[in-house]
């Protein structure tokens, strides 16, 4: 059994999905084009232009989701799953949408804790609020700040899974961050994971990290990581 793709969570997310795809849809074409596919250039422009003022690019971007694909939202699902997660860390939630899935796996694993961290607050509120509509708020503790800070303390027991999702110029630091907590064995998924020094660090098995590229939605670079230390 899993609640992901059934009542009343499935029809939760076809709405989110079906909401982020007309908020996001403008960005979108202005990013890439109408009709086309975001490239591994495009992503390394994004990544020149967040890594002079991170705050100030998702401040202009409070409006918009930026959320998974329901994919890779299956994909995260499964990965709490089959590792048994009780404790996972969310940099980046947004409006929520990776956040359900992966909280959904909590639930169906007999419970646990989702650490989720957002710059904007009006997006902290909505993922709330989405959590609560999900009937999966108990599972969650949103903060809301910069993440550099949020999850600097608090963090109380072994981290499971991590789920990087937040400004592309910040995975190493909040990787190192969470380091002290994660077990052995334990997951850290990076969606646009397209940052050098995060890659080169992952890659390096001398880091206590094997890790690969995955074939999801090619080009906005989805890594997948297991601590081996
Ligand atoms: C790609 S979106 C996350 C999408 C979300 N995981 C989902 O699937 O619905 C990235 C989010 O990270 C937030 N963010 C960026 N830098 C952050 C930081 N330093 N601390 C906390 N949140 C941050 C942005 O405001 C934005 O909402």
């Amino acid at each position: 059994m899993d609640s992901l793709t059934t009542a009343p969570i499935v029809e939760l997310l076809e709405q989110l999905f079906r909401k982020a795809e007309a908020a996001d849809r403008p960005l979108h074409e202005a990013f890439v084009g109408e009709g086309e596919k975001i490239s591994a250039e495009h992503m390394r422009t994004f990544l020149d232009e967040e890594a002079k003022d991170y705050q100030a690019t998702y401040r202009t971007l409070a409006g918009n989701y930026l959320n998974v694909s329901p994919e890779f939202g299956k994909f995260l699902y499964m990965c709490a799953r089959t590792r048994k997660a009780t404790r996972i860390v969310e940099f980046g939630t947004s409006f929520g949408v990776s956040a359900i899935h992966l909280a959904c796996a909590l639930r169906d694993s007999g419970g646990g804790q989702l650490i989720g961290t957002e710059l904007e607050a009006t997006k902290a509120a909505a993922a709330r609020d989405n959590l609560a509509a999900a009937g999966l708020a108990d599972l969650v503790d949103i903060r809301v700040g910069d993440a550099l800070e949020t999850l600097k303390e608090g963090i109380s027991g072994d981290v499971d899974l991590v789920h990087l999702d937040g400004a592309f110029n910040l995975y190493l630091p909040v990787l190192k961050l969470l380091e002290p907590h994660l077990k052995a064995g334990a997951l850290v998924i990076g969606e646009n994971a397209i940052e050098p020094a995060y890659l080169d660090y992952v890659r390096d098995p001398r880091n206590g990290y094997l890790s690969v590229a995955m074939p999801f939605d090619a080009g906005r670079g989805n890594e997948f990581t297991v601590v081996t230390r």
